[in-house]
């Protein structure tokens, strides 16, 4: 049974296992844990594959590699591969953001400043003003740019030319994207999360460069515990960290890894008390489901947008939660994890 006290004090801004960055000192941390060669990059295999090819080619022939569009759930290296492709082809990033750009004129000045072959990354692409898009088009397919000099009558278009660049975009909700924006990116690329191996390398790279001693089933704990997700691996590893100090001289050992996560309520299966609390809802208050978004929001007190966008997805791609036409259903697996018996319905039948 669960706790309910505990479960009211998780708020989603302090949620340990969010795969937002938290803070800016995390943003710090993980600018120093970020892999900076393609060669170092883990996992993500037909990614980095591809991206080898078309930068080895594009250098080949001294071009400025084509466009790249990166999609996938926050925390699984968009950014880290935006400076990546940079740096494997030898030029400078520029960043900014999609809500940052609000003016034309932002971006016309960005654009403008560029070297031949740079990349300029736009993260949250699908963010962009109508009006700034507008400009973007012509400049991703002709490298050129029409801008408005003077104002009033005497105002008159100017067409300029820019250097080849490359736009890399990122974004975690390729759906929100504008057809003819997409369409422009001539490679595009899914992210996926990552498995308990993959996660497991990452933790005992960052461990080496946080100077932290951790046994390879210390990490491999972690690792299932993180939601298949970079970000996250990183974070609960610092948490440990601090634990296996305070408790167990430093070392992280695969029972020191277990006591500091059972501590920080990170369950076995890597859920967290948000997830906890949404999935005994639908347990214990509605058999199981199917049962409606709005319903479950309701029972357990968060808004429909903070459970489709946070805590949904990974129950969802674990296979704990199923959406249904006739709303979510919790899985058997996820009764087994609570201990419970699913309620039989119209007897044997249909179990
Ligand atoms: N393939 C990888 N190998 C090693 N570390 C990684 C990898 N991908 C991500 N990381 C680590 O995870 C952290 C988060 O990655 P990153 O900031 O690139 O995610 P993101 O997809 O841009 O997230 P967001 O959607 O929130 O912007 C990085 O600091 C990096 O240390
Ligand atoms: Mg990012």
């Amino acid at each position: 049974m669960i706790e309910t006290d505990k479960l009211k004090a998780a708020a989603p801004a302090e949620r340990l296992i969010s795969a937002a960055p938290a803070d800016r000192q995390e943003d710090a941390i993980e600018r120093a844990l970020r892999p900076k060669r393609l060669a170092e990059y883990v996992g993500q295999v037909k990614i980095r594959e591809q991206l080898e090819i078309f930068i080895q080619a594009a250098r080949n022939r001294s071009e400025a590699l084509d466009h790249v569009l990166l999609f996938g759930p926050p925390g699984l290296g968009k950014t880290t591969l935006a400076h990546i492709v940079a740096a494997e082809m030898g030029v400078n990033m520029r960043q900014t953001s999609g809500p940052v750009l609000e003016r034309a004129g932002d971006l016309a000045a960005l654009l403008t400043n560029l070297e031949p072959h740079d990349v300029l990354f736009i993260d949250e692409i699908h963010r962009l003003s109508p009006v700034v898009e507008e400009i973007l088009y012509p400049a991703l397919e002709d490298f050129q740019i029409d801008i408005m000099i003077g104002e009033g009558p005497a105002a008159r278009s100017v067409k300029l030319d820019l250097p080849p660049f490359t736009l890399v975009g990122a974004t975690t909700r390729a759906g929100m994207l504008t057809n003819p924006l997409r369409d422009r990116f001539g490679i595009v690329s899914r992210l996926e999360f990552y498995t308990a191996d993959e996660l497991a390398f990452i933790v005992g790279r960052s461990a080496r460069l946080l100077n932290v001693e951790i046994e390879d089933n210390g990490a491999l704990e972690i690792a299932r515990r993180a939601r298949g997700t970079p970000r996250i691996a990183n974070r609960l590893l610092r948490r440990v960290r601090d634990y296996a100090e305070v408790k167990a001289g430093g070392r992280i050992t695969a029972a020191v890894a277990d006591a500091a996560l059972r501590m920080l309520d990170v369950d076995n299966l890597g859920l967290d008390l948000m997830d906890r609390k949404l999935l005994s809802a639908m347990l214990e208050k509605f058999g199981g489901g199917p049962v409606g978004l709005d319903n479950i929001a309701a029972a357990i007190g968060e808004s429909t947008d903070t459970i489709e966008d946070v805590i949904e997805p990974y129950l969802i791609q674990q296979g704990y939660l199923q959406r249904t036409p006739r709303g979510r259903m919790a899985t058997q697996s996820i009764w087994q994890h609570f201990g419970l018996v699913p309620p039989r319905i119209g007897g044997d039948l249909f179990q």
